[in-house]
């Protein structure tokens, strides 16, 4: 399974426009895409990136394969979630399941629009939500950090390392403040913390939907979300899901031609993709030749082996080594053959760790 983001966000503030024009980019992609599934909820889209054509043209492949990431459409949340109300605990077991959290904020003034709190105001939305999410925390943990206590003192020192990790998330939500503050002393901390998978835990991006005027410049609304978000140490993108929604309706030769009259150098969905890629510290690896150039996803600290296997379990179990060229070179130097004349084409063993960018090659047993 690839890597998700949930989007969620109180009612009525543009997730579904924004799913749907997600997976409506998804659903116009997907015939190029080998292995998207669109799920009714989930949508697989690519990432785009402008380094592909240049690999492609050099190593003159047929085809271009971005890269994906998934968005899954969480909906429910109401005051009080935490407590059960609305689809409460199922949309808590929902955004369990995600690696970060893509969080829709009203910033549009619409009368005829129904707000659910019955005024305008992002940044309390986006405390009402997280109050919701740091209760449902709170109280998981109060049953587990002692419950793993109790194991630790019976001699379980996994338990007794849980429990010191987890003990640091606890004392931030009581004191009202979200799990991802945790500094986790070690490795191993970093790993239970990772694995309680705490809501509040999860990287959060925030989505500040706005009027169509206010797309390129962002308004007051967003204004006060990205100081927020600063604070935070979250990241914030301005959009307008409305804008969207027109955008994917249009054929792809007319979008550039729109875009520029809205004074857009791209479409808001291409930014939140991308922000949700950084968001996951996750890097891009190519590989290129005259059938297609592809790209891969791996976790920032991966190594070849890892890469390997995200292509192919095999690969992995067989990997031998792998050539290696920086895109810099891939592009300066004029494609693989040239690369390896200069010297930039690198045998790398199992301990490598992939770089941004790198095209690899893997020679394999298997
Ligand atoms: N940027 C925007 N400017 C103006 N109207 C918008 C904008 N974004 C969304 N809307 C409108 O707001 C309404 C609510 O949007 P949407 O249904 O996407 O919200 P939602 O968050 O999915 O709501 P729910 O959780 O209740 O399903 C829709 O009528 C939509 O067209």
């Amino acid at each position: 399974m690839g890597f998700r983001c949930g989007i969620v966000g109180l009612p009525n503030v543009g997730k579904s426009t924004l799913f749907n024009a997600l997976t409506e980019t998804a659903a116009a992609q997907a015939a190029n895409y080998p292995f998207c599934t669109i799920e009714p909820n989930v949508g697989n889209v690519g990432v785009p990136d402008p380094r592909m054509q240049q690999i492609a043209d050099i190593a003159g492949s047929q085809k271009i394969i971005e890269t994906q990431l998934g968005f899954v459409d969480i909906a429910g949340l109401v005051r009080g979630a935490s407590k059960g109300e609305g689809l409460g605990n199922q949309f808590l077991a929902n955004i369990r399941e995600v690696d970060a959290i893509v969080h829709v904020l009203r910033c549009f003034e619409d009368d005829d629009i129904t707000h659910v709190e019955g005024r305008i105001d992002p940044v309390a939305d986006a405390e009402t939500v997280e109050t919701e999410l740091m209760l449902a925390d709170l109280e998981s943990l109060e049953r587990r950090v002692p419950n793993l206590a109790k194991k630790g003192q019976g001699g379980d020192k996994d338990a007794k390392a849980a429990a010191v990790a987890l003990q640091k998330a606890l004392d931030l939500l009581r004191e009202g403040k979200p799990a991802r503050l945790a500094v986790p002393a070690d490795a191993d901390e970093k790993r239970h913390l990772a694995q309680a998978q705490l809501l509040t835990g999860k990287p959060v991006l925030y989505v500040c939907n706005v009027d169509e005027g206010s797309a390129a410049t962002g308004n007051a609304f967003s204004a006060r979300v990205a100081d927020m978000a600063k604070a935070q140490g979250a990241g914030a993108v301005v959009i307008s899901a409305a804008i969207e929604a027109e955008i994917v309706t249009m054929a792809p030769e007319d979008r550039p031609e729109y875009l520029e009259a809205l004074g857009l150098a791209e479409t808001g969905l291409a930014r939140i993709i991308r922000a949700g890629y950084e968001l996951l510290h996750l890097l891009t690896f190519f590989t290129a030749g005259p059938k297609e150039t592809r790209a891969w996803t791996v976790e920032k600290g991966a190594t070849a082996p890892n890469a390997a296997g995200v292509i192919h379990t095999d690969f992995e179990k067989g990997f031998i080594r792998a050539e290696t060229i920086a895109f810099a070179d891939f592009v300066a130097l004029g494609g693989e053959a040239k690369a390896r004349e200069a010297g930039k084409l690198r045998a790398e063993g199992k301990t490598y760790v992939v770089q941004d960018g790198d095209v690899m090659h893997f020679l394999h047993s298997n």
